[in-house]
């Protein structure tokens, strides 16, 4: 079977563990049985020897895989890895909902997204990478009583994503312990209202409230003074159009959703800001992991 996985952007400014979107950004992995386990991975993590020894994707497939069959088969596992690791583009988020789908695949027991987005949050304590990893799509998740209660917007193809990708990680779970334990009753409203209005504005397509609606006054400061030139792209992409533009999940790569007709400028305008960093201009994606190949 072969199963592509889309990257994902958390947060989007003030939805903190709880708002995403999904971009045409793909890990594939191609399984299939055979009579020892092996392992090859291509793309990012290619030579990472880790990733053949102790490779999350292979331990989370084989504890669904044996829960659901009670046997251990053996697997050659192919992984053609394009979302690079710990930039905030939800590569771990992809690698658990690949593995769990999989896992039902090879099983031959269907599983509904849900099911598979109900596991997942087994393995990740945030919902807002794994849910549109599972659906595509604008995303709107709180988990309640360990279950995840979702829901999805398709996004338009007149949008765009501009990513700057750094070349220097952040790590979420790191990254995560920069972040106060409590916050003034001010800074939380601030946020949740700009999460509630931000999510009205992708639901309504109001787009114009993106930028203001997608400020944040409780995770994006802390995290942007490791990488300091990441106030600057915010500057410079909202300068030049861009509809909002916010840190992507724990970082360190930075999200700008534009108009497709203002995708090359704002591109263009931060690549001559910002040599040394890559920059892709991406598409959403509205359907999240799809087997291409049972
Ligand atoms: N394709 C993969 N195969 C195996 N392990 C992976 C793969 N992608 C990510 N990982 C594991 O997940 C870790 C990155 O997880 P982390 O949560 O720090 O970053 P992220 O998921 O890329 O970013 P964010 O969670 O901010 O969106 C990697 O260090 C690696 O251990
Ligand atoms: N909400 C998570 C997203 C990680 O991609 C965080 O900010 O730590």
């Amino acid at each position: 079977m072969k199963i592509k996985i889309p990257a994902t952007s958390a947060n989007l400014g003030p939805g903190f563990d709880c708002l995403g979107l999904a971009i045409a950004l793909y890990n594939e992995v191609c399984i299939k049985p055979s009579s020892y386990q092996s392992i090859s991975v291509k793309g990012e993590g290619e030579e990472n020897v880790k990733l053949k020894k102790n490779n999350i994707f292979v331990s989370i497939f084989y504890d669904i895989y044996q829960e659901l069959t009670g046997r251990k088969d053996s697997f050659r596992f192919e992984f053609y890895n394009n979302i690079p690791f710990s930039r905030g583009l939800g590569s771990s988020s992809a690698v658990i909902v690949g593995a769990i789908a999989s896992a039902y695949e090879m099983a031959g027991v269907k599983a509904s997204r849900e099911s598979i987005l109900n596991k997942a949050i087994l393995y990740e304590t945030h919902p807002d990478n794994i849910a549109p990893a599972v659906y595509g799509g604008f995303t709107s998740s709180i988990v309640e009583h360990g279950k995840v209660k979702t829901l999805r917007k398709e996004l338009s193809e007149k949008l765009k994503v501009v990513m700057v990708i750094p070349d220097r990680p952040m790590s979420t779970a790191q990254s995560r312990t920069l972040l106060p334990k409590s916050y003034l009753m001010k800074n939380t409203v601030y946020n949740l209202s700009r999460a509630s209005l931000l999510t009205a504005a992708f639901f309504s397509e109001n787009w114009e409230f993106l930028k203001v609606a997608s400020r944040d006054c409780m995770h994006e400061h802390r995290r942007m003074k490791q990488l300091k030139e990441l106030f600057e792209v915010r500057e410079i992409a909202l300068k030049n159009g861009a509809l909002m533009s916010t840190l992507s999940g724990s970082g360190s790569s930075f999200f700008s959703l534009v108009r497709a007709e203002d995708a090359q400028k704002v591109a263009i305008a931060l690549k001559n800001a910002f040599g040394m960093f890559r920059v892709e201009i991406f598409e959403l994606d509205n359907n999240g992991f799809e087997i291409v190949k049972s």
